[in-house]
């Protein structure tokens, strides 16, 4: 599998924010998109998912899953946001986005227990702290199955021993075939990764 991009051309309002940008990314990697605020990493990240549309450029994805007929079907994307419901349950949550992505890989429990939060299944999710939010919206990686995972500064907010699980987590993702595209201020404890320094001056590739 692989995950192509082709001379993006993209802008916000009339404001343009990168040109003829092209990535490619391989099974089993991770693709780390850094550079200073404003560049364009999220704007390049929700492109690639399919949540913004380029002026012009193209994506693929070469030997994806034949189940999936776009490319956001095939992958997970997180957001600065982490998508929950403030009022509803860690578990209520984790349940809606297992049924929404279907798919379903490890079990509500066991997501939560991967993010070290087993014990908070029962509660609010607007009662959690900033970084155990932000541990739950990781563990909605882990209860349904996409071969491709965009993330937005997932480690903010983080403490030192959640970025090394989250490390893990994206290895072991790595490991059976997934790839990733992060795109992140701060350096990520995942063995296999590639930087893709987004710059002033607005042709880059990768
Ligand atoms: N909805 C929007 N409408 C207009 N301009 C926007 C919008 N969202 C972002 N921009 C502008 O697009 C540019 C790129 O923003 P983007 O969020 O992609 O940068 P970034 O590299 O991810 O920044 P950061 O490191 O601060 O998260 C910025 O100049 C920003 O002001």
């Amino acid at each position: 599998m692989r995950l192509i991009a082709e001379r993006l051309t993209a802008s916000r309002g009339s404001e343009p924010i990168f040109a003829d940008l092209s990535l490619t990314v391989e099974a089993g990697e991770a693709l780390i998109v850094t550079g200073p605020n404003g560049i364009g990493k999220s704007t390049l990240l929700k492109v690639i998912a399919g949540l913004l549309k380029a002026d012009s450029g193209i994506v693929t994805l070469d030997g994806g899953p034949q189940e999936a007929e776009t490319l956001a079907e095939a992958c997970h994307y997180l957001g600065h946001r982490n998508g929950m419901k403030r009022e509803l349950t860690v578990a209520e949550n984790l349940g809606f986005w297992q049924r929404f992505m279907a798919a379903p890989a490890l079990g509500v429990e066991e997501a939560a227990d991967a993010v070290g939060l087993a014990t908070v299944l029962s509660l609010p999710y607007g009662y959690l702290s900033a970084g155990q939010q932000r541990r739950i919206a990781m563990a909605r990686l882990l209860v349904s199955h996409r071969p491709i995972w965009i993330l937005d500064e997932p480690t903010a907010a983080l403490d030192v021993a959640s970025e090394a699980r989250f490390g893990g987590m994206v290895e072991a993702h790595l490991r059976t075939g997934g790839l990733a595209l992060i795109a992140t201020h701060q350096p990520l404890a995942i063995s296999t990764q590639r930087e893709f320094a987004m710059t002033p001056g607005l042709t880059v590739s990768a």
